[in-house]
């Protein structure tokens, strides 16, 4: 397979200087996402490609030394995009050596192509290592469609360079020069074209799924304390009624209700009511679960959705609850700030006809009957009030009632 050069390198020059655009405008005024860093490394890598193809018409100073040198800049430029991305400070040796090794050591081997096929391609190699590890490292972002794209690209081009080095050392080809045309030389070029493809692409959805996330995020979880908020803690307890029933299952719900936290906001200020509502959801999730759900519910009440739970256990949970929170101050300006919950319980196993509405009802009646009977203790009850039944939500979530919101 053999491809004209001279077309390559224009494909390559033009997509770059394409994807940097779109990359400069899509990024415009986003500078933590890496978008600027990355077009600028597209445009570098134009620039090198311009150089090369105009190679015997330009001293090969510039068509050799510098146009190497800009490509690896390019690379560095696309590390920096990464590690901005992730928001870690650049890594500047990492970026500056693999620039300094081209620029010093090709000046030496202007004559001996072979040579610098293998040594630019050996770097070109590590540099994109460096990026798929950075990628790929844990603790930074989980690699979804946008990173598995753009590793891939990577990997792809990282691979035809290790055969362009191979076949660079073992002399399988040996073109006169860059632009003369041969099967490895063609492979390099189009997986060059396709890399900034993929690469550029990959990362603009790198951003799309980061910012999906958030959303997906800010849509289920209450932004003060980080518990499900109420629309995603009622979901899924009318998914797991619906599994419940089904499956013949016990389900338990608690409502947690903070006493009289209306003192605490009168007496520390609205802040420190904030703190106290996050410490109790800790000591709430320190304590149940991993299949358990916390969820604010609404200013100070919380559901604790207990699946596969009959109600002596809930109980039982509830007032190891109660005790927890009434005996771990939350500390607020250096000083302990002591407050107590009070526990409505409904446990029961669920029959066809049973809805979500109904647990609700079920364990606020118990907790206003633990507030009548003194506050900071546990009631518990069993059975259900049919409601005017409210509609399943699984089917179709948007139907959600705002007089539940
Ligand atoms: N700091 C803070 N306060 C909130 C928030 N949401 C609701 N509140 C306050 O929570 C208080 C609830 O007061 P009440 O409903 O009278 O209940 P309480 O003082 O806890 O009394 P009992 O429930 O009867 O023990 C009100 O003062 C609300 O302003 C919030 O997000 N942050």
């Amino acid at each position: 397979m053999q491809a004209d050069v001279p077309t390559m390198l224009l494909m390559i020059i033009a997509c770059s200087v394409i994807m940097a655009g779109a990359l400069a405008v899509v990024g415009w005024g986003q500078r933590r996402d890496g978008m600027g860093c990355w077009a600028a490394g597209l445009l570098l890598h134009s620039v090198a490609y311009v150089l090369l193809s105009l190679r015997g018409r330009i001293p090969d100073l510039l068509s050799i030394v510098v146009a190497n040198g800009l490509i690896a800049g390019a690379f560095a430029a696309l590390l920096a995009a990464v590690h901005q991305f992730q928001s870690r400070p650049w890594p500047l040796w990492r970026m500056a050596l693999p620039v300094a090794i081209v620029v010093l050591a090709f000046p030496f081997l202007l004559d001996q192509y072979a040579a610098r096929v293998a040594l630019g391609s050996t770097v070109y190699t590590v540099q994109i290592g460096l990026l798929l590890w950075a990628l790929g490292s844990p603790g930074h972002i989980a690699p979804g469609r946008g990173a598995v794209l753009l590793m891939a690209g990577l990997a792809l081009q990282a691979l035809v360079l290790l055969v362009r080095v191979g076949a660079a050392l073992w002399g399988a080809e040996q073109p006169s020069g860059l632009l003369q045309s041969g099967t490895v030389q063609s492979l390099t070029f189009l997986t060059s074209f396709v890399t900034v493809l993929t690469a550029s692409l990959g990362f603009v959805f790198m951003s799309k799924d980061r910012l999906d996330d958030g959303n997906r995020r800010m849509a289920a979880i209450d932004p003060l304390t980080g518990a499900a908020n109420r629309r995603s803690i009622i979901l899924a307890l009318d998914r797991d009624v619906a599994r419940a029933v089904r499956m013949r299952e016990s389900l338990a719900l608690m409502m947690v209700d903070i006493d009289h936290f209306k003192r605490v906001n009168d007496e520390y200020g609205h802040l420190a009511g904030d703190h106290v509502l996050c410490h109790v959801v800790d000591v709430l999730r320190d304590r149940v679960r991993t299949q358990d759900m916390v969820g604010r519910y609404g200013g100070e009440e919380f559901l604790v959705l207990l699946p596969d739970t009959g109600l002596k256990g809930a109980a039982e949970l509830a007032r190891q609850l109660c005790h927890s929170v009434e005996q771990s101050p939350c500390i607020w300006e250096g000083k302990p700030l002591f407050v107590t919950v009070s526990i409505g319980v409904f446990g029961a196993r669920m029959e066809p006809g049973d809805s979500w509405d109904m647990l609700i009802d079920a364990a606020d009646r118990a907790m206003y009957r633990a507030k009548q009977n003194g506050r900071n203790r546990v009631e518990a009850v069993a059975d259900l009030r049919r409601l005017a039944s409210r509609p399943s939500l699984r089917d179709n979530p948007d139907t959600f009632p705002s007089s539940m919101l």
